[in-house]
Order: structure tokens, then sequence, then C-alpha cells
């Protein structure tokens, strides 16, 4: 199928269901490569025009005219007239070649060709009408939410100092200002660290580019979202090396785990399990490329891993599917005037995610010497969030095995915006000790982040393996007893959204459900540190 049609099934897709423009063009059903990062951009082009598009179209009726080619009713698999029409009319008027790249004897070219006169005349009545200087400034605007996000940047330390970093970026040509106080929003050529997540956390403004950033493309830098950095470094609060090994129950694409391995200093052994086939892929490129030793990959269900396995687990971050609410997506502000979700659907649907959550938290409670549990999401929904929460404490699990919930002083106690005390029954300590962010206000996406601890001895490698093997079968007794049924739910939802931004076109709503259930395992294989040479970003 050509490339037009691709793009135009993409729209289609957006159209029928609210969702990413990404993840429309993997639901498309486009090949992954370089010919799905040029329909993306096609099709981002075409929503950036439309309403211009929309409008020309209304002065030359286009789809009228020229009925056979564009007609109202298309046979099923084929995109409809409109969109078809929209990514055409985007490369013939604002592309930069000022034509559609196909054969002239395809019907639809020709079609568009019979009127082009006619549509570039309109085009620039229509831009003197809007006092407009060039036709590229019939443009939609970005969203304000999204310009509010500095571009944070991590630096990942299993590869690149922070010294290093910040010599890079002021010696570049020309030179970044290293601010020593944070200053929204972030001036042009400045960085500073950020107040929360410093000294690996580095704020700078939000339009900055990363294409040709030597740190980036050696891993030295992790382009993450600063909630999306809070899990890892709550997880990791007061760690010391040789403390235990770590499990990451729901790892891709990549950016906690590679995160919790710099916090261990790339030593001991995280556990990573990733249950997607597409999304461990991923997982394993981005292990690799950020230098990470110490993390052992799974391509497994974290579900059926067995806690009496994982007896020097002492910490466990589990970052599950969520509905994505709180993403700001640089490229959502293309999608103002969608339909929004229907309210019953909305509900079954976080219905369905939140008990998939809890189970996994569930899960994640039994392990013999875990310690420490934390739990987020990237929803601001309380159905994902507190009352996750507040289920996973008065779960079985939690009661049994002595689970409550870490105060404040051990959650990032500076980040002043925590959970809403209506839905933790009015118990304040619950609602301050978890974290919430406002997506934009807070200068981040919307986040919750939550930490679940008990009392466990010491552990110690020698000893443990009588006192771990014993509490471990006390868990399988409770594990039959008090696990729910297992429902399908995970099995069926979508990974409603994807945090890395180091991919720039990923497949961020991989569809669990088409996925075989062979496990892989492997271990990152780091490559060579490679000299990491002057930043020169090309914002
Ligand atoms: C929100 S994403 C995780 C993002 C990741 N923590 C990061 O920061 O890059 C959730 C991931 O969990 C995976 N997942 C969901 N259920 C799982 C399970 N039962 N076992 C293992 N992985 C699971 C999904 O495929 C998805 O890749």
């Amino acid at each position: 199928m050509n490339f037009y049609k691709q793009a135009a099934l993409a729209l289609d897709h957006l159209d029928a269901k609210q969702g990413s423009v990404k993840g429309s063009v993997a639901a498309a059903g486009v090949a992954q490569g370089n010919e799905s990062k040029r329909i993306l951009a096609l099709v981002i082009e075409s929503l950036k025009y439309k309403p211009t598009i929309l409008d020309l179209l209304s002065s030359v009726k286009l789809l009228n005219l020229e009925k056979k080619v564009f007609p109202a009713k298309v046979p099923s698999g084929a995109p409809t007239s409109q969109n078809l029409v929209l990514v055409l009319l985007q490369d013939l008027l604002f592309s930069k070649e000022g034509k559609v790249q196909a054969s002239d004897k395809w019907p639809p070219k020709a079609a568009i060709l019979r009127h082009g006169t006619r549509l570039k005349a309109e085009l620039v009545k229509l831009q003197i009408k809007r006092g407009l200087s060039s036709k590229e400034e019939l443009e939609r605007s970005g969203g304000d939410v999204a310009t509010q996000i500095p571009r944070y940047v991590r630096c990942n330390t299993n590869i690149l100092s922070i010294t290093k970093f910040i010599s890079n970026m002021t010696k570049a040509n020309p030179p970044w200002t290293l601010l020593s106080t944070p200053t929204y929003p972030v001036p042009a050529r400045s960085f500073f660290q950020d107040p929360h997540l410093s000294p690996d956390l580095f704020a700078l403004p939000a339009s900055t580019k990363f294409d040709k950033n030597l740190d980036y493309a050696n891993g030295g830098i992790i382009l993450q979202d600063k909630a999306s950095c809070f899990p890892a470094k709550v997880l990791m609060h007061d760690w010391k090396d040789g403390e235990g090994q770590v499990i990451d129950g729901t790892a891709a694409p990549g950016n906690k785990t590679t995160y919790i391995s710099a916090l261990m200093h790339n030593k001991g052994e995280v556990h990573a399990f990733e249950r997607s086939h597409v999304r461990f892929k991923t997982l394993e490129k981005m292990l690799e490329r950020a230098g990470c030793n110490n993390v052992k990959a799974q391509r497994a269900d974290f579900m059926e891993s067995k806690p009496k396995d994982y007896e020097n687990v002492t910490r466990i971050l589990l970052d599950p599917s969520c509905s994505g609410s709180g993403i700001v997506n640089r490229l959502d502000y293309l999608l103002e005037g969608a339909e929004p979700e229907d309210d019953d659907v909305k509900a079954e649907r976080l219905e369905k995610l939140a008990a998939f959550q809890l189970v996994m938290i569930r899960h994640a409670m039994k392990f013999p010497n875990a310690k420490r549990i934390v739990y987020s999401t990237c929803s601001i929904h309380t159905e994902e969030d507190e009352e996750v929460v507040m289920k996973a404490l008065e779960s079985p699990e939690a009661r049994d095995f002595g689970w409550k919930i870490a105060p404040r002083s051990q959650v990032l106690p500076a980040w002043e915006r925590r959970g809403r005390s209506e839905v933790t029954g009015g118990d304040k300590d619950i609602a301050e000790a978890v974290i919430c962010c406002v997506p934009g206000e807070d200068r981040t996406n919307g986040f919750f982040v939550s930490c679940f601890v008990r009392d466990v001895p010491e552990y110690q490698p020698t000893e443990v393996v009588g006192r771990g093997k014993k509490r471990a079968r006390q868990m399988d007794v409770q594990e039959e007893e008090a696990e729910p049924k297992r429902t399908k739910v995970e099995d069926n939802v979508e990974d409603m959204q994807t945090r890395t931004e180091t991919i720039e076109v990923d497949t961020s709503r991989t569809a669990f459900a088409n996925e075989t259930s062979d496990q892989t395992t492997s271990k990152a294989k780091p490559k060579k540190k490679k000299k990491a040479k002057k930043a020169g970003l090309g914002a």
C-alpha cells in the first residue's frame, strides 16, 4: 500500500479513537523503520495544516468535484477520501518539494492536480485574508502545557560523569550557560541542575533538539521527563552498595531501569522484566546504549515470577501500564477538537487497569526479602493512583507481611504536591506520603509515585538461604489463599503511553494480545565507552 494511503489510515485511526499520534501510525499497521518515520512526519504535518486545508476544501469542493476518485463510501481497508485528500494536499501545498510524490497516473494524484492551480490561488487568498506573510504561518501553534515543561536531560553516570557533561555543554560552540538558580521558562542556551533531582537531572529550554548531540548519541545523556525520574530516585533512597538486588517488574523501554542501574553505580544486579516482545527489544537496545552492566533483562511476565527464586531482592519497582492520562505529549495540541472518550468506556477502562495494577503490587509484596516497593503511574486519575494504594494497603499481603506506606521523609519530601486526602479516606499521613504531579503546572508530565516499606531483618547472603526459604514457603501458602483470580485484563490492555523520549519514533501502543509467550533472558551487553565529545546541541 502506498505511503499516502498509510498516512491517511493513521489519520482515520486518530479520528475514530482517541490515541496518540505515534500510536496511531503504529495502529495503522505501518511497518517499523524509515518508512514509518516518513509516514509519521506526513501525519504530523497534515495535522498541523488540517484546519487550513479544511478551509480550502470548503472553497474548492474537491470531494464533490472528484466523486469517482474520492467516493463518500470507500471499500473496507481503504482510507477515507477526506484524509487521503488531506495528506495529498499537505504535500502539494506545504512540503518542501511542493508536489505529490506518486506516479502521475495514480488517479488520486491526477484528480488533485486537476484543481492544483485553483487550490494554490485560494491558499494565497486565505493567507492574505489572515494578514500572514508566509503560508507556513498557517500552521497550528504548539500547546501551552507542553511548552511549560522544560526539556529534561538526565546525565547517565554509567557513561558520562556530571562534571564532564557540564563541561561539554559550557564548552560547546556556541556555549551553554550553567545557571545557579532554576529559571522558568529556561532561557535560550541556558541550563541548570533540577532542584529536586540534582545532581544528575538538568533542565534546558523546552524546544531543545538533540539529534546532533554526541552525548545523546553515545548514551551519556537520556531525555527523560523529571517526573519519570522520581520512581527510581524514591526506590533507591538510602541505597548502599551490597544491600541486595533490585527488580524492575515492568521495565520497557527502560528509562527507570537505566536510572536504577546508574543509582546502583552500575554494580550489583537488577532483574528487569518485560512482557511485550516488541518492547523487550527496545529495552535491550536501551540497556546496551546506556552501558548498564548490572541489568539482567528477561522477556517474561512479572506475575509469573516466583518470589522464592529472588531471595536477594530487597527493592522492587512497579511502573505498570496505565491510562497515560498525565502525559502531555508534545504533539497533543494537534488533536484538539477530537471527540472525548465516552464516560462509561473510560470508567470501565480505568477499572480494568486498576485491577491489573493492584495484582502487580500484591505479587511484589510476596518477595521474601523485599523491603521497599515503589508503585508509579503517569496517570492523573485517582482510580489508578491513591485508590490502588489504599486497596494494596488493605490487601491480605500487606497485612500478613507487614507492608505499610513509606513516610514523606523517604519519598522526596521537598516535592510539594502530595496525594489527595479525599481519596485516602481523610488519612493525611497517607496522602502526604505519596507524590502527585499536575501536567504543565508542576513543569512535568502528570505523574503519581507511592512507596511501600516494611521491616525485614537485614539481608545476609550466607545466612538468608534458610530464613529466606522459610519465608518463601509461608508466602506460597498465602499466594494460593490470597491472590485474586487473574483476569485477562493485562493481556488486553494497551500500554497507553511510552515514556521514553530517547527513541523519537516509537511504538507507544503495543497491543499485548498478539504476543507469543516465549521467554528470553539477556544480560545487557554494554557497548564500549566512546569518548564523549563536545556537546553541540542543535537548539
Ligand atoms: C509504563 S510502561 C513502563 C515504562 C518504564 N518503566 C520506563 O520508565 O521506561 C509499562 C511496561 O510494563 C510492561 N508490562 C505490563 N505488564 C507486565 C507484566 N505482567 N510483566 C512484565 N511486563 C509487563 C508493558 O509491556 C510496558 O512495557
